[in-house]
C-alpha cells in the first residue's frame, strides 16, 4: 500500500497566506451570526459584561490613582487612610463588579456554545447526506470533510477565545488609556514589548495550520484504518486471515508519519517563540527602565509612579490577553474557514433537479441513450443504454463483474442523473423531478445492504411505521420466511439488532439479507430494485423470495440483479450488459437458445 494522500487539498498550497486572512471578519461575522441565532439574550449578557468589564478595569485604575495621593502623602497613618477610603471602596466596589461580569460571561458562553457546536456540526451531517451521490466519488471530498470536521471541533473554542479576546481588548483599551494619561510614552513602549509575542503567536498559528494540512489525509485515511480493524464487524475476517498486524502496522505507519511531520516543524515553532520573547522581553525591560528614570528624576510624582507600576501591570497583562486570545481566534478561523469552504462546496454539490412531482401510479421508466462515467474515470460505466420498463414488468439484468449493472439501478433510481441521455417516468425527466417524489416509489435492496444497530422492527420499517399496530410488520416478515427467526428472538420485533450493545442480538448472514428484502418490500414501492437479493440465502430462501417476487409483481415495476441465471426465469425480459453496453436481450428461452453471452454464462454455471 502506498497511499499518498494526493488528494488532499492545502489552501494555503493554492492561495496565498494573506488571502486566506483577508476571509476571517467574513468567517468571524458567521460566527457571530450563528450564536446570535443561536441565543440572543446570551449574546447580549455577553456583550454587557464585556462593556461591564472594560468600565470597570478604567474605575479601578483612576480610583487607585486617586487613593495613591493621601496613602503617599505626609500626613499621619490614621487621617492618610480616612482621606483614601472613599477612593480604595471604589476599587473594591470595581474588582467586586470586574469579578461578577467575568463569571457572568462565562455562564453567558457555556449557554453559547454547546448549542452553536451541535449547529454546526448537524449543519456538516445533513450537507454531506443532501449531495449528489455522485459527489461521493469526486477525488478529496472525504478530506475536505476531515478537515471540515476540525472547524466543528473548533468551534467549540470560537466563543470562548472571542469572548476573552474582545474582554482582554476592552481592558487593555481602558487601561492603556488611563496609562497614556499618567504618561503619554508608556503606552507605545508596552505595544513594543507584546507586539513580538502577537507576532509570534501568528507565526506559530500558522506553522500549526500548515502541519494540520499536511496531515490531513493521513488522518482521514487513520481514522478509517482504526474503524475496520477494531470494528466487531469484521473481526472474524480480520482475525481469521491474520490481518491484524498488518492493519496495526499501517495504524502505526500513518500515525509515525504524522509525528514525523509535527515533530519536524518543533524546532520552527521554537525559534519563533525564542526570538519573539527575546524582542518582547528586549522592550519590556525598556518599559520599566524609563519608568524608574521618570520616578527617580522626579519628573513623575511618586504618587503617579505607584500608579502607573499598577497600570503597567493592567495594560500588559490585558495587552498578552488581547494578543494570546487573538491569535487563537486567528488560528480557530483558519479551520473555520475550511469549514465554510467544504459548506459552499457541499452547497454547490446539492441537487438541482427541478421540483416536478412524479406522477403516480408509475406506469412507465424509460431510458434513453443513458451514460454515465464515474468522475476521474476514462470509460463509460453505462454507455448508451435505451430500455422502457412497464407496470407489471419484471426486468432482469445480467452481467460479468464490473459491466455496469448496479450503476445501470443507480440511474434508473435517480440516485445519479445520467450523465447523457434521459431517464424518464411516467414522461418526467428525473433531472427536472423533485428527488423525494422519486424515492418515496422506489425499494431497493442494494449489494452492500445495511445492517441497521435498530430494533428488528425499525429494520424493516426503516423507522417509518405506516399502521397503527405490527401487521404489516410481520407481513413482510413472513414474505421472507423470517417469521420463525423473529419470534425466537428474546424480544421479538423489539429485539435491538446490534451484538455490539447490551442487550442486543445478532442475526446471521442470510437472515440480515432477508431483512433487508422485507424492508424493500414493506414500503411497497413503485419501482423495486433487488440487486443480488440472494446471495447469502439457502435454497428454500431464495425460492421463496423470487416466488413471492413474482406474486406481488403486477402492480409495479421490478427490476432484478443477479449472477444466478436460473433465477432470471421469473423476469419477462432479460437484459445482458457487457461494458455499459446491452449486449443481448429478450426472454429467458430466446436467450438460452440464442447461443450468445447468455447462453455461454449458464452453461458454466450448471456445469459446475
Ligand atoms: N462509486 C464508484 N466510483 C467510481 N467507479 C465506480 C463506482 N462504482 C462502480 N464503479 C465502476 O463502474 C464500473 C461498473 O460498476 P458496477 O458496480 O455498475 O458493475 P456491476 O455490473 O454492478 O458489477 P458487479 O457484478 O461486480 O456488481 C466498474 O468499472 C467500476 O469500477
Amino acid at each position: 500500500m502506498a497511499y499518498s494522500g494526493q488528494y488532499a487539498v492545502n489552501p494555503l498550497g493554492e492561495v496565498s497566506f494573506r488571502a486566506l486572512c483577508t476571509q476571517l471578519p467574513a468567517v468571524l461575522r458567521r460566527i457571530a451570526g450563528m450564536a446570535w441565532r443561536t441565543d440572543r439574550r446570551a449574546v447580549l449578557l455577553l456583550l454587557a459584561c464585556q462593556l461591564a468589564t472594560g468600565l470597570s478595569a478604567a474605575v479601578l485604575l483612576a480610583a487607585t490613582a486617586r487613593a495613591m495621593h493621601p496613602l503617599l502623602g505626609d500626613a499621619p497613618v490614621g487621617q492618610r487612610l480616612r482621606e483614601a477610603l472613599p477612593a480604595l471602596v471604589v476599587v473594591a466596589a470595581a474588582g467586586g463588579v470586574t469579578r461578577l461580569s467575568a463569571a457572568l460571561a462565562e455562564y453567558a458562553e457555556r449557554r453559547i456554545t454547546p448549542r452553536l457546536t451541535t449547529a454546526t456540526d448537524t449543519a456538516l451531517v445533513e450537507a454531506v447526506c443532501r449531495v449528489e451521490a455522485a459527489a461521493y466519488a469526486v477525488d478529496g471530498f472525504s478530506d475536505r470533510q476531515e478537515a471540515a470536521e476540525m472547524g466543528v471541533t473548533r468551534t467549540h473554542f470560537m466563543v470562548m477565545d472571542s469572548q476573552r479576546f474582545l474582554s482582554a481588548l476592552i481592558r487593555m483599551v481602558t487601561a492603556g488609556g488611563v496609562l497614556s494619561v499618567l504618561n503619554p510614552v508608556m503606552l507605545p513602549l508596552l505595544l513594543l514589548a507584546v507586539a513580538p509575542a502577537g507576532i509570534g503567536a501568528v507565526l506559530a498559528a500558522r506553522v500549526d495550520y500548515e502541519i494540520h494540512y499536511a496531515n490531513v489525509a493521513d488522518r482521514n485515511v487513520r481514522g478509517m484504518t482504526r474503524w475496520w480493524a477494531t470494528t466487531p464487524k469484521y473481526g472474524d475476517e480480520v482475525r481469521a486471515n491474520g490481518m491484524t498486524d498488518y492493519l496495526l502496522y499501517w495504524y502505526r505507519a500513518l500515525s509515525d508519519r504524522e509525528d514525523r511531520r509535527t515533530l519536524a516543524a518543533a524546532p520552527r515553532t521554537l525559534r519563533i517563540a525564542l526570538l519573539s520573547s527575546l524582542a518582547g522581553g528586549a522592550f519590556l525591560t525598556l518599559t520599566w527602565g524609563v519608568l524608574a528614570w521618570l520616578a527617580v528624576t522626579g519628573r513623575i510624582a511618586p504618587a503617579l509612579a505607584a500608579t502607573a507600576v499598577v497600570a503597567v501591570q493592567t495594560t500588559l497583562a490585558a495587552l498578552s490577553q488581547v494578543v494570546v486570545n487573538g491569535a487563537a481566534v486567528f488560528h480557530t478561523s483558519l479551520y473555520l474557514g475550511d469549514m465554510q469552504a467544504f459548506f459552499d462546496d457541499a452547497a454547490a454539490r446539492a441537487p438541482k433537479r427541478g421540483a416536478r412531482e412524479v406522477r403516480t401510479p408509475v406506469e412507465e421508466i424509460r431510458l434513453e441513450e443513458v451514460a454515465y462515467r464515474y468522475p476521474g474515470k476514462d470509460r463509460d460505466a453505462v454507455a448508451g443504454v435505451s430500455l422502457t420498463l412497464r407496470r407489471g414488468e419484471i426486468l432482469a439484468v445480467v452481467g460479468v463483474n464490473g459491466s455496469g449493472k448496479s450503476t445501470l439501478t443507480r440511474l434508473i433510481t435517480g440516485v445519479y442523473l445520467a450523465g447523457k441521455g434521459r431517464v424518464t417516468w411516467n414522461g418526467t425527466d428525473l433531472a427536472e423531478a423533485d428527488p423525494a417524489s422519486v424515492w418515496s416509489n422506489t425499494g431497493l435492496v442494494p449489494q452492500i445492504f445495511a445492517q441497521w444497530p435498530l430494533r428488528a422492527r425499525e429494520n424493516v420499517t426503516l423507522g417509518q411505521p405506516r399502521g397503527h399496530d405490527d401487521g404489516e410488520v410481520w407481513e413482510a416478515v413472513d414474505a421472507v420466511g423470517m417469521r420463525e427467526a423473529v419470534e425466537e428472538l428474546p424480544a421479538g420485533l423489539d429485539t435491538l439488532l446490534a451484538r455490539e450493545i447490551f442487550g442486543g442480538a445478532e442475526l446471521s448472514g442470510g437472515q440480515w439479507q432477508r431483512l433487508a428484502c422485507s424492508r424493500a418490500l414493506y414500503r411497497r414501492p413503485a419501482l423495486l430494485i433487488l440487486d443480488e437479493p440472494t446471495s447469502q440465502m439457502d435454497p428454500r430462501g431464495e425460492h421463496g423470495i423470487f416466488e413471492r417476487i413474482k406474486a406481488i409483481s403486477a402492480d409495479r415495476i421490478t427490476i432484478v440483479v443477479t449472477h444466478r441465471l436460473e433465477n432470471t426465469r421469473i423476469a419477462d425480459h432479460i437484459v445482458l450488459m457487457e461494458h455499459g453496453r446491452i449486449t443481448e436481450s429478450g426472454t429467458y428461452d430466446t436467450l438460452v437458445h440464442a447461443g450468445g453471452t447468455f447462453a455461454d454464462l449458464l452453461r458454466l454455471s450448471q456445469e459446475r
